[in-house]
């Protein structure tokens, strides 16, 4: 597919390889647990949610690569709840950093176009930079999203080895063909970016690939550095892996990821200071671990 760019904004892919190379390959989850709202002395409803993940945005907007807003921690209080995730998408674009909506939306390709309006579309409210996706209804389905993405700048990170222990079940099993799910998602995602990869850019078709993983895209055969897109890594911090598990995943793959840690970060808050310490340290471990080195 011939990528159709917006004028006014370049590919996502481009524009998130700047920022890991200012900030750091660091992605701050903004997920607004009912936990984490009464460990920062907030209620667990319209107000509390707003000032949770509007402070995370004035504490760690313009200082980290991109932000995660978790769209069902925002859903689950209504179309108030949604408003507010509308609400924190301005003011990282106002705060000029990244946003990846984290809402995993995936269905037949009519009903796609639907989402990919609602998330991706210039003007919609709730789009931000790039949006997670699931390709479980088929890779194909995505592929009003995928058009939508490359119209506008913006970029998709599609679910390939979740950082999830039960989503084994489904991407360790073996297609017709004889590939792995994972493998299978993963060239799908390399074809798409082959245009960025032939001008030597990151592309903007993503894979998540959870940093808890192991050696499973190894052992799946999924060629993560193929992909040339933007790998995002969740499990960092709160879900127990760390900078060896990120080197050890990542391999050749390294310079293309984006660690992701939500709890591990906003536990620190709701101070400002104490939220960019905790981002400064974690985009700092991210760096050290994924650093590019002679030796793959
Ligand atoms: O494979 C996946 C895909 C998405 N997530 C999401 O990332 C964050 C992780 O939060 P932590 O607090 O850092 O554990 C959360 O929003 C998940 O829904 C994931 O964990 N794994």
């Amino acid at each position: 597919m011939t990528a159709a760019v917006s004028p006014q904004r370049a590919p996502f892919g481009a524009r998130l390889a700047a920022a890991m190379t200012e900030f750091g390959p660091l992605c701050v989850g903004i997920d607004p647990h009912p936990g984490l709202l009464a460990a920062w002395g907030l209620a667990d409803d319209i107000a509390g949610l707003r000032s949770f993940s509007l402070t995370v945005v004035e504490a760690l907007g313009g200082k980290v690569a991109s932000f995660k807003p978790q769209s069902a921690l925002f859903e689950r209080h209504g179309s108030k709840g949604v408003g507010v995730l509308e609400e924190v998408i301005a003011a990282a674009r106002d705060a000029g950093t990244l946003t990846i909506v984290d809402a995993k939306r995936g269905d037949i390709g009519s009903t796609m176009a639907g989402y990919a309006d609602a998330f991706l579309a210039d003007g919609a409210p709730l789009a931000g930079d790039a949006l997670t996706v699931s390709p479980y209804l088929g890779f194909g389905s995505l592929a009003p999203a995928v058009e939508l993405a490359h119209e506008t700048g913006r970029g998709l990170f599609v679910l390939c080895l979740t950082s999830n222990p039960e989503g084994k079940q489904v991407q360790h099993s073996v297609t017709t063909t004889g590939t792995s799910v994972a493998a299978d998602m993963a060239a799908h995602a390399a074809a798409l970016n082959a245009d960025a990869a032939s001008r030597g850019e990151l592309g903007s078709i993503g894979l998540v690939v959870g940093a808890t993983i192991g050696d499973a895209a190894r052992d799946l055969g999924v060629d993560l550095a193929a992909v040339n897109g933007p790998l995002l890594a969740p499990g960092v911090g709160a879900q127990g892996a760390g900078a060896a598990e990120l080197a050890q995943v990542f391999g050749g793959a390294r310079t293309s990821v984006l660690a992701s840690s939500s709890r591990g970060v906003l536990k620190a808050g709701p101070s400002h200071e104490a939220l960019q310490r905790a981002a400064l340290v974690a985009a700092a471990e991210a760096r050290d671990a994924l650093r590019d080195t002679p030796n793959g």
